[in-house]
């Protein structure tokens, strides 16, 4: 089958960044689709929902913050061919949130610095993700 043929898939995720510059990650619970590996909060576009609206409802839903779009500034993107989807992934970066910051869904949340990203398992979508932050932080 050729790349084109898979369906995209639209997820919006952000680096939420901290003072000390380390970085937010999330080890996905068990049951899900990649259960283990540590990704960057996020989830899926509903429809008729904007990238933005989405990662703000998703951060609340998963971690239990506040995030307006102007402080959520577009960084870079993933694209990646996995069996059943072609993954599309903007990544944004995030500095300001309000709200005490918790895990609602089971998973695992962890401050990491830059550094210390490759120690993460984390989908073969992030890894180009990963260097790109390390250069930025
Ligand atoms: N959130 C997030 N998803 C990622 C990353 N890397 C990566 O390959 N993905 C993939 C895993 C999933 O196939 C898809 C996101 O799915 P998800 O399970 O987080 O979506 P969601 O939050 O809307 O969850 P659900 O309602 O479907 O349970 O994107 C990442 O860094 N963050
Ligand atoms: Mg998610």
């Amino acid at each position: 089958m050729a790349d084109s043929a898979l369906p995209i898939l639209t997820v919006v995720a952000v680096a939420l960044v901290d003072a000390d510059g380390r970085v937010l990650l999330a080890q996905r619970p068990a049951g899900k689709a990649m259960a283990g590996l540590w990704e960057f909060p996020g989830g899926k576009i509903h429809p008729g929902e904007s990238p933005e609206a989405a990662l703000i409802r998703e951060l609340k839903e998963e971690i239990d913050i506040d995030v307006t779009e102007a402080c959520l500034a577009p960084f870079t993107f993933a694209s990646h061919r996995y069996e059943s989807f072609h993954l599309l992934m903007p990544l944004y970066v995030c500095r300001r949130w309000k709200g005490a910051m918790r895990p609602r869904e089971g998973q695992t949340l962890a401050w990491v610095r830059p550094a210390k990203l490759g120690e993460y398992a984390m989908p073969p979508a992030d890894k180009p993700l990963v260097a790109m932050l390390q250069d930025l932080l």
